[in-house]
């Protein structure tokens, strides 16, 4: 849970997220930690960013963000996208790679969709970030999802490997997050 000046709530169950979305906007948002149970969504990110915002919103009786990530594979049009948890879950860093077995292209994207609900009955405002690279054999500590086997273009670490601070100023979460940031500065700034 992610408390801002507006008493909005960052959503999510999972603690890496959290730790990241913490060390970006520190100093512009305070925050706070909470965890709640989400559903896992089909669809379109878009939709499934704003379906799990307003659920989210639903259980907290209250205005919050929630955010979804994704890792696209260009070679097969997108997926696995926002059914990654399940893909990272069941097969691993290594059979993340050996889905593009059959493929040349080995290039993917990450994208990270942000969704800001003011409260029950109103329609989220959507903020995407998107960071491209390529699959590699897993380097680098293993604890935070598929980071090990995600190379950003223009690096030759890969997000596993490289130093927070760095991750944290070119990913896609950080990306989506700028887009946030201003918007909530700029309501703000107009209450
Ligand atoms: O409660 P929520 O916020 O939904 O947390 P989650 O862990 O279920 O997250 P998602 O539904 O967005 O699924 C995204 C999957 O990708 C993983 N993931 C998310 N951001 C990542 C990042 O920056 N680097 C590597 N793996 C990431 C995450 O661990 C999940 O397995
Ligand atoms: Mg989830």
């Amino acid at each position: 849970m992610l408390t801002c000046s507006r008493h909005s709530v960052f959503v999510t169950g999972n603690k890496y997220k959290l730790m990241e979305v913490q060390a970006i906007l520190k100093g512009t948002v305070d925050l706070e930690s909470h965890k709640v149970d989400l559903p896992e969504l089909q669809g379109t990110p878009e939709d499934i960013a704003a379906e799990k915002c307003r659920i989210a919103a639903e259980k907290l009786q209250g205005p919050c963000i929630t955010e979804d990530t994704c890792l696209c594979y260009n070679a097969m049009n997108g997926l696995p996208g926002p059914y990654i948890k399940w893909f990272m879950e069941s097969i691993g860093h290594e059979g993340l790679n050996r889905m593009l077995d059959g493929f040349q292209d080995k290039t993917a994207y990450a994208l990270c969709t942000f969704a800001y609900s003011k409260g029950p009955g109103h329609d989220p405002v959507i903020f995407d970030g998107k960071t491209p690279g390529r699959i590699v054999p897993a380097r680098g500590p293993p604890d935070f999802g598929w980071d090990a086997v995600f190379e950003p273009d223009g690096f030759d670490q890969t997000y596993a490997e490289l130093d927070k601070d760095v991750k944290n100023t070119i990913s896609h979460r950080f990306r989506a997050l700028e887009k946030l940031q201003a918007y909530l500065a700029a309501e703000k700034a107009s209450e």
